[in-house]
This record gives C-alpha cells, structure tokens and sequence, in this order.
C-alpha cells in the first residue's frame, strides 16, 4: 500500500532530514514511526501526503508514484489519505458536523451523501449525537475523536497520524489506538509518528524508527 524507495529530503538552507530512506507497509498494516525529536518522523508524513516534495527517491501509494506529480492532481490522490494531528486541527466556529464533512464537501460529493457518511463516521468513533456542537464544548479526547472520524470520512486506504495521542491521558490513548486497529480490520494501513514508547510497547506492532533522518533496521 505505501512503498518508499532510498528517499532522501533536504530542507533549503538544512542539513538532510530523511537519508535514504526505504520502507513497505502493507494493505491494513499499522506500524509506528519513531525516533527523538528532529529525526525526521513529520519530514516522512508530509512527503507521503503530499505536503512536501523528496529531493530523490520515490514514493508510492497503492502503486502510483506520488513522488513529483503535479500540484493539479495532489487533491485527487489526497481522497486516499486520512490525516490526523496531535492539536487535531478543527475549525472551532463550525459544528462537529461541518468539521467532518469537510472532506466530502471538497470532494464534491451530493448533499445526502455527505450527511449519510459523515453520521456514518461519527458512529465509527462513538460521538453520533454529538454533530450540531461546537469543538470546544468537546473534552480533548472527544475532540480528536473528531479529527478521526474526518479522517476516515472519505473511506481512506492509509491513515497518517502525527502524534495523535500526544494530548491525551493513558486510557483515551487505548481508546484510540483500538480504534486504529478496528480500521486495519478492513483493510485501511495506519502508519502513527509517536515518542509514546509505553504506548508502542503495549501493542506490539511493527516498530520504524528513524535516527538522524536514517530508518534504522528492524
Ligand atoms: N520546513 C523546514 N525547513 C527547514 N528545515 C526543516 C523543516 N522542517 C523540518 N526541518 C528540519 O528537518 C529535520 C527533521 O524534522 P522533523 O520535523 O521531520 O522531525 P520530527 O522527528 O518530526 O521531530 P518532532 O518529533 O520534534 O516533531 C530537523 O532537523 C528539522 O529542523
């Protein structure tokens, strides 16, 4: 599903963030990428999101090479990533509704659609009932639940998280971690950037870590 092929990035005016870097996560696969801070975990996650370009190397996402396509096409092939953030980057004057229907509504989709995905959505992460609030009126874990069902709203083949349970307490952590693992039962690849080595511990998936902008060997 993602394949990363000896990708290297170097920021202008920066030393390299990611050194020859290969990879192959596999369809429903979930993995977690870690390392110490500036080891390059978010240089990777913006170049498989199309976010940032690599200087060399390939990216390839269920087969297509997105590695230097055209900024007219990243919108389409963005419809197969679900992303999701530790500060879960919602908008606050818009309801829950609106936040994760936002997906469908760029995609074009028809109104019924929306609505029936979006509920559809909110249900996979157990806030239906919660749609006409506002973000802040929900506690932190509610509220990245929210940047979930976003992600997910699109029926996406892989999910990218940044840090997703950097704001949360242990047991809401689990929470979310569970609900990544119900996506890998149908099939979705989850690849998670986290410090949270208990958290990775705890669940024994397969473990990346990058070191200095290396991925050291499994
Ligand atoms: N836009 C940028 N311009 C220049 N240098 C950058 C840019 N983004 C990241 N870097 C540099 O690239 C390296 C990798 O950064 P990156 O943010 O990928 O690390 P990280 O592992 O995600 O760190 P953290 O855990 O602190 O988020 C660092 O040395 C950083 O300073």
């Amino acid at each position: 599903m993602l394949r990363c092929e000896h990708v290297c990035k170097r920021y202008p005016d920066a030393g390299d963030a990611l050194v020859d870097v290969s990879l192959n996560l596999g369809r429903g696969e979930m993995a977690f990428l870690t390392g110490r801070s500036g080891a390059g975990k978010s240089t990777l996650l913006k170049l498989i999101a199309m976010m940032e370009q690599s200087t060399r190397g390939n990216v390839f996402l269920d087969g297509k090479d997105i590695s230097r396509i055209s900024e007219r096409r990243i919108p389409y092939l963005r419809r197969n990533l679900g992303l999701i953030f530790q500060d879960y980057k919602l908008l606050n004057d818009r309801t829950v509704f609106d936040n994760v229907a936002l997906p469908l509504i760029v995609s074009g989709y028809p109104h019924p659609e929306i609505s029936r995905r979006v509920r559809a959505a909110l249900d996979k992460v157990g806030l239906l009932g919660k749609e006409r609030k506002h973000p802040l009126a929900l506690s932190g874990g509610e509220q990245q639940r929210v940047g979930i069902a976003r992600a997910i709203v699109n029926k996406p083949k892989l999910i990218l998280a940044d840090e997703p349970t950097g704001n949360l307490d242990p047991d809401l952590s689990a929470e979310v971690m569970n609900m990544f693992e119900q996506f890998t039962q149908v099939g979705v690849t989850v690849l998670i950037a986290t410090h949270d080595i208990e958290l990775i511990n705890q669940l024994g998936h397969r473990v990346l870590t990058l070191e200095q902008g290396h991925l050291l060997p499994c």
